[in-house]
């Protein structure tokens, strides 16, 4: 197992931020999500820093959906990044936890009418506008409300970068955003030079997740600029800010070899410096919106061990009292993770295991065939960079209950989220 941040060793036994995971595991129970708050901040601060945030005048947003507690929208204020969010629930949590909406942009490909309502009334900065349905319904509500809005474009740009198939959004056969190559872009710009409460401002495209290679970034880049230059030139629109979605892929085990941050961000810069050179226009904003980068490897989950099942000479399962309920990654993108015994760190492995969830599908499996030290029943096992979609695609399946969330740092522990009760779990039902 790689150690991430801020986690030590001493005596085998494993710290997060100072504070021993056993001693975590003992008084919160398991499954607990783990948070490391100084390599969250480190993160947000190589983001702000090597995208040129204070000296370009560019963006970076945290997306949301990656893991979006109060806490979070909290942190990444004060770390001076803004916002994406993908529905009301994430709108409602961020200014719940007083963030600055002119700071939010909000996405979605079918936002309903009262997120629309809710996010004009709030405020949010900009509106990332999917499709003409959504355009046509910020102009009515604007005009009810006689309120004006900033937005931009989503295009696909027709980028097909090598990912999971379910986690690609660039390529033109998708759900998202306005389609470059049949004209719909060049419409919904054609429609928008008649609305008078929506303004313009910027282009947006993902072109999906868990990216390694910078490539299809630049090339996304490169079509952005060309598309600002064209628009200007047909339309006579200035676009003066540049979305280009999430961020690079990161470490979750031994076949991943992820870029830094500093040079995904490097790279961009330079090459829409370049590009704007030659194209003879003047830079805009960009904005970035990375999620996986900022927040999965400042995340791991305990587990407490239970059932070891050797099937001789064909498999040893061990079950933890967790699963596909805190971490749906393994079964719905066959994501591979690592993990260790926290008080077992560097005993000798040899042991082939399959971890498996106690969810009541065959299929709850949360990484199969590790070579690890030997487990036994009672032991605390660890899975690292579980931060990022573990806890945010969390579900109650077979009636389990949420696992609480507590973040670290210098020695002392946060509770973030509260472990669901079984009460809990019945506050909608009526009785
Ligand atoms: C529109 C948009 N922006 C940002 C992100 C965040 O991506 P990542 O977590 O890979 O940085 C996503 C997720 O894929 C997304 O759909
Ligand atoms: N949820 C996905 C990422 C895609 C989400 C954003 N478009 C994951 O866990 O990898």
């Amino acid at each position: 197992m790689k150690l991430h941040g801020s986690m030590t060793v001493e005596n085998n036994t494993l710290s997060i931020g100072g504070v021993s995971c056993l001693d975590l595991a003992q008084k919160y129970s398991t499954p607990l999500y783990v948070f490391d708050e100084e390599l969250i901040r480190n993160n947000c601060r190589e983001y702000v820093n090597y995208f040129k945030v204070n000296e370009n005048k560019n963006k970076v947003a945290y997306a949301g959906k990656a893991f979006l507690p109060i806490y979070m929208c909290k942190l990444i204020n004060e770390e001076n990044l803004c916002l994406d969010v993908v529905s009301g629930g994430e709108l409602y949590t961020a200014y719940k936890a007083g963030f600055p909406m002119e700071n939010i942009l909000f996405h979605g490909n079918n936002k309903t009418i009262d997120e629309i309502k809710l996010g004009i009334d709030l405020g949010v900065g900009r509106f990332v506008v999917d499709n003409f349905y959504e355009l046509d319904l910020i102009e009515k509500i604007c005009i009810e409300n006689n309120k004006t809005q900033k937005i931009y474009f989503r295009i696909t740009p027709g980028i097909e970068a090598h990912t999971h198939d379910y986690i690609k959004t660039g390529q033109i056969d998708s759900k998202f955003g306005f389609t470059l190559t049949n004209g719909e872009l060049y419409d919904a710009i054609k429609k928008i030079l008649n609305y008078k409460n929506i303004k313009l401002v910027g282009l947006h495209a993902h072109i999906g997740s868990q990216i390694f290679d910078i490539e299809p970034f630049l090339d996304e880049v490169d079509i952005m600029l060309n598309l600002v230059k064209e628009i200007k030139e047909k339309y006579n629109v200035d676009l003066t800010e540049i979305d280009l979605g999430g961020g690079i892929g990161v470490y979750y085990s031994k076949n991943d070899k992820p870029k830094t941050i500093k040079d995904f961000c490097e790279a961009i810069i330079s090459k829409a410096d370049e590009t704007c050179k030659k194209l003879n226009i003047e830079l805009p904003t960009l904005i970035i919106e990375p999620g996986r980068s900022i927040i999965a490897n400042a995340g791991s989950t305990l587990y407490t061990v239970g059932s070891i099942k050797d099937i001789k000479d064909i498999r040893t399962y061990v079950s933890v009292d967790g699963g596909m309920t805190d971490n749906i990654r393994p079964s719905l993108y066959q994501a591979k993770y690592e993990c260790s015994v926290v008080n077992k760190i560097g005993n000798n492995k040899g042991n082939n295991v399959t971890i498996a969830g106690k969810c009541c599908e065959s299929g709850d499996i949360l990484i199969g065939d590790i070579d690890i030290m030997k487990i036994e029943s009672g032991d605390i096992l660890i899975t690292t960079s579980t931060g990022a979609y573990g806890y945010s695609m969390s579900s109650n399946y077979n009636k389990i209950p949420k696992a609480a969330v507590v973040s670290v740092i210098n020695g002392e522990e946060k509770l973030i989220c509260k472990r669901q009760s079984y009460e809990d779990l019945l506050l909608l039902e009526m009785q």
